[in-house]
């Protein structure tokens, strides 16, 4: 962290009930030479990675669906969102995060996952860097059910879809998770599935 035109950084805490929540207070130099006072909520649950899991052979990729309460107080009817399979970094690498994820959502044990981007989740009001991968699953990967952890409460429905289909989704506005839209279009733009 380095940057000189911010100075006496403050924080205090605003919450600690399960995340971290932070009131930042700083000094900006505005491009006109003037120091601003800003303050700014900054909420910090570390980072996070996902994958878009997908076969040549079948045309298929998974994705999971989930109910996400955020969503349904904004807009989302029933507040069911299909996603990449996706969670957060817990301590571990983001690639060992990964796949570890991938098995408990999804039930596929995959082996060899490819790093394609990394990028600021909501850059003006959390820290989340998400890690992005993509990875080629078979059905002998299949080791369980997935769904989640039943210790988190988990109700994760896994979905095998032609990735016709998926981009239908998206074309559509069935898909509407961002993280999902930018790995479903790398995955056109790279031509993963044709
Ligand atoms: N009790 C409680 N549990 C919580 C809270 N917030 C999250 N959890 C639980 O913590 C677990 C997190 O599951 P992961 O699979 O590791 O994370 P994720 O929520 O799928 O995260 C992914 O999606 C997020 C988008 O909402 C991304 O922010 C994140 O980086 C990642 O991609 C879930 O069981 C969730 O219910 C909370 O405030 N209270
Ligand atoms: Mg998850």
């Amino acid at each position: 962290m380095s940057n000189n035109k911010i100075k006496n950084i403050e924080n205090s805490l605003l919450s600690d009930n399960y995340y971290i929540l932070k009131k930042y207070n700083f000094d900006y130099l505005m491009p006109n030479g003037q120091w601003v006072n800003q303050m700014r909520e900054v909420y910090d649950r570390g980072d996070g990675a996902g994958i878009l899991l997908y076969n040549t052979t079948k045309k298929t990729v998974i994705l999971i669906r989930q109910f996400r309460v955020p969503t349904y107080l904004n807009d989302n009817k029933d507040g069911m969102l299909v996603e990449i399979c996706a969670g957060l970094l817990d301590k571990d690498n983001p690639e060992e995060c990964i796949i570890r994820e991938t098995e408990e959502e999804t039930g596929y044990r995959v082996t060899s996952v490819k790093k394609v981007y990394e990028g600021y989740s909501s850059p003006g009001v959390m820290t989340e860097k998400m890690h992005f991968f993509i990875g080629e699953y078979t059905d002998d990967m299949k080791v369980s059910e997935g769904g989640g952890l039943d210790s988190e409460a988990e109700d994760i429905e896994v979905m095998e879809i032609p990735f016709k289909k998926a981009v239908n989704m998206l074309h559509n506005g069935e898909i509407v998770d961002t993280r999902t839209i930018v790995l479903l279009q790398y995955a056109i733009i790279h031509k993963l599935i044709d």
